[in-house]
């Protein structure tokens, strides 16, 4: 089976700096993708760069079969890909249900695009607060509005970057079964959230980045007990202190 997003030795040069080296990586449909790795690993550059919004320096991007790589960031989201922004940026002086219906308009003319946040809102239980000001949400109202606006776009991958931040236990757990509900219906999620917890819960598999490189990529279980991806969190020679603990 082909995968639904197939990232080919992509590389993100900032003069010298190698913000992302040579990742390659794939996602199917139905999976639930987590990218971890510590401050500065390249963990936003590599989700800019596979929907449009950073130019890659060399490496392929396809979308189900398709080159995505180059395109302008609403071709990438045409073709079914978009990610959600950092602490929720939403158009602050707009409603809910205006937020999404924005959105919608990739795809929609007003009339259709107005029936398309309707129906987003419904099936993330946002349609009680359809009129509210952004202004006025809670962080996990904020959190799931984000995502209502992405899934707007109809994606068939989507980036949720740490749509998590700020949120609960209780409230994380809230996001985590509107994201699991998602996945049952095949959409493919890559996920960057600082919450370790929220990530082994989520995951099927990690792929976990340091100094721009891939340096694991497995089930959640694998990825923790990886000595580079130990090393990478804790510090030099924590893999061996690890290991003589074992
Ligand atoms: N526009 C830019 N110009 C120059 N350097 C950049 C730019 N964007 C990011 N970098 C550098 O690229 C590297 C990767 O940064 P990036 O923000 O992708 O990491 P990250 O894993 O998302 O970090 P964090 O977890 O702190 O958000 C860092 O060294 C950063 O300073």
């Amino acid at each position: 089976m082909q995968p639904l997003l197939q990232a080919d030795a992509i590389c993100v040069t900032f003069g010298g700096l190698k913000a992302v080296d040579g990742v390659s990586f794939s996602l199917n449909a139905g999976e639930i993708v987590g990218l971890i790795g510590p401050n500065g690993a390249g963990k936003t550059t590599l989700f800019n760069a596979l929907v449009g919004l950073q130019p890659l320096t060399s490496g392929t991007v396809w979308l189900d079969g398709e080159r995505v790589c180059g395109l302008k960031p609403h071709k990438v989201a045409r073709l079914g890909m978009t990610k959600t922004f950092q602490n929720a940026a939403l158009f602050p002086d707009m409603s809910v249900k205006e937020n999404v219906t924005t959105a919608a308009l990739l795809r929609h003319d007003l009339k259709g695009a107005r029936a398309k946040a309707d129906t987003v809102l419904r099936k993330l239980d946002l349609t009680p607060i359809a009129d509210a000001d952004v202004a006025d949400l809670t962080f996990p109202q904020k959190a799931l509005v984000e995502m209502a606006r992405a899934l707007a776009t109809e994606p068939r991958v989507l980036l949720l970057d740490e749509v998590m931040a700020a949120l609960t236990p209780a409230e994380m757990d809230e996001v985590m079964a509107v994201i699991r509900a998602l996945k049952a219906e095949g959409l493919a999620f890559l996920v960057v959230e600082h919450h370790m917890r929220a990530i082994m819960a989520l995951c099927d598999r990690l792929l976990a980045v340091n100094f721009g490189r891939l340096i694991a990529d497995g089930t959640p279980a694998q990825v923790a007990a990886h000595p580079q991806v130990i090393e990478a969190y804790l510090g030099h020679g924590a893999a061996g202190k690890e290991a003589a603990h074992a």
